[in-house]
Formats: C-alpha cells, structure tokens, sequence
C-alpha cells in the first residue's frame, strides 16, 4: 500500500509519562477511519506526530508512500490537515484564506483561483467565497477548512476532531461530507474522535486507549451485536 498511511512503531514519552506505547495500524486510500479514544488516549499526540508538529525517537510513518522522517516536505505535501482550533483569519474573506493557504503551500498563482473553486465546489461553498469568514457559521468556517485542506490535492486527509462545538446538524453534515470525499475521491481519511455516532459499521475503526492500539478493523464486526458506545465504553472504561 503506497497511497494511504501507514505508522509502525511508534511511541512517545512526555518525561516519565508514556503517551504512545508501539502505535501501528494502516488505512488505504478511499478508506474512511475514525480513531475513537477517550480523553488522554494519546489522539492529540498521535496527531501532533503526524504532522510534524512532534518527532518520534523511533517508529515510522508513511504518508502516500512517503517517509516523514527521511521527507519530511513530500510526506507533508502528501498531508491535508483540519485542525482541532480554527484557524481561520475571521476578517479575511473565504477566498482570501484559501489563497493565503495556497501561497503559503507554493502552489503555482496561475491555478490558484480554480484550485479555489474547485476546492470550495467539492464542498458547496463557492457561492459563500466572497464572505468574510467572520460571518459564517460553525458548520461553514469548518467547510472552510476542509476545502482549505483539500486545495493542495493532498492524499491523506487528517482531521482533529473535527466537529468539536458544532451542533448536530452540521456535525452530521460534515460527517457525511467526509465519507463522500473517501468513497467518491478516494482519499485516505483518519478522523479522530470520542463519538461512537460519527463511526459508521463499514468504516475502518482504530480504538486508541491508555497510548495503545486495541482495537483496529470494521466497525461493525468489532462491535458485534452491542451499540458501538456500549463497545467502546466497556472497553476503556476506568475501573471505580
Ligand atoms: N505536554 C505534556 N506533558 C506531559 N504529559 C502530557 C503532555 N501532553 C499530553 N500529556 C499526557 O499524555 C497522554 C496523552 O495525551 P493526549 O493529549 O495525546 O491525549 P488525547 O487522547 O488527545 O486526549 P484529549 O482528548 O483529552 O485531548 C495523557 O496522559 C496526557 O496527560
């Protein structure tokens, strides 16, 4: 598999403090997969290591068949990130943060205005291009950033929890948003995240707890017969 990601080994220590004992899983390219785990199961970690934002002593991971420790630059170009804060400039418009984005990212001018409405097309915000995100909505400031994360044609697609603080409407919105962009554009997509009702039963599920890997397949033969929420509780639940 050279075009989704791939993490062997990896561990990571705050201190004394273990945060990420021997991480290793896989998810293919047009594969959605949600990493369900409770807080302080290592998520943000995992992510920061990911993106380079920490660097692991050992393990390694591979971005559409790029090595992050030996390319870092291919490996990232490789990467579309959706961050846990916004991190949109709310008096920039939609347009003018996506085309901040694309010179950041080098991307050639002449195609950044229909790499722009290519992106915001995908997730039907084109008509929204010319507000300033301050006027937007939870729900569209995400969208936002995912057409953002989508503009450099990455073929990994990361998102930090991702519907934090959105209410349920656009959070299922987005969810499905997500699944489409996997299915039909054939991303690889890890999307992290402590809820069970974003998973779907044909989703890849990795269950991230105390810093460990202890569950990774699909969803629904994971789960079996119990509610994905009883599952996960009865697995990471800490003992009274
Ligand atoms: N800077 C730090 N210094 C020391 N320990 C840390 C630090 N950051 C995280 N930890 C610890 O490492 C473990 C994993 O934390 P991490 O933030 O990665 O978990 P998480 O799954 O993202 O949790 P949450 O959902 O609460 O953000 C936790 O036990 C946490 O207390």
């Amino acid at each position: 598999m050279t075009d989704g990601l791939r993490v062997e080994g990896l561990s990571f220590n705050y201190g004394a403090k273990k945060a990420l004992d021997e991480v290793g899983f896989a998810v293919p390219s047009g594969r959605f997969c949600a990493l369900l785990g409770p807080n302080g199961a290592g998520k943000s970690t995992l992510v920061s290591l990911l993106t380079r934002l920490l660097v692991a002593p050992g393990g390694d991971i591979h971005v559409a068949g790029q090595d992050m420790r030996r390319h870092p630059r291919r490996a990232l170009a490789a990467l579309g990130v959706v961050f846990q804060q916004s991190t949109l400039d709310l008096d920039l418009t939609v347009r003018q943060n996506l085309a901040y984005f694309a010179a950041l990212h080098g991307l050639p001018r002449a195609q950044v205005p229909a790499r722009i409405d290519a992106a915001l097309d995908r997730l039907g915000m084109r008509e929204r291009a010319d507000e300033k995100a301050r006027a937007l909505n939870g729900g569209h400031r995400r969208r936002t950033e995912l057409a953002r994360a989508l503009l450099h044609d990455p073929r990994v697609l990361l998102l930090d929890e991702p519907t934090v603080g959105l209410d349920v409407e656009s959070r299922m919105a987005i969810t499905a948003q997500v699944h489409d962009l996997a299915r039909t554009d054939g991303l690889c997509v890890l999307w992290t995240t402590h809820l069970t009702d974003e998973v779907r039963d044909a989703d890849q599920l990795l269950v991230l707890h105390r810093g460990r890997i202890i569950a990774d397949g699909q969803t629904g033969e994971i789960r079996g017969d119990m509610p994905l929420s009883d599952w996960f509780l009865a697995k990471t639940k800490v003992p009274a």
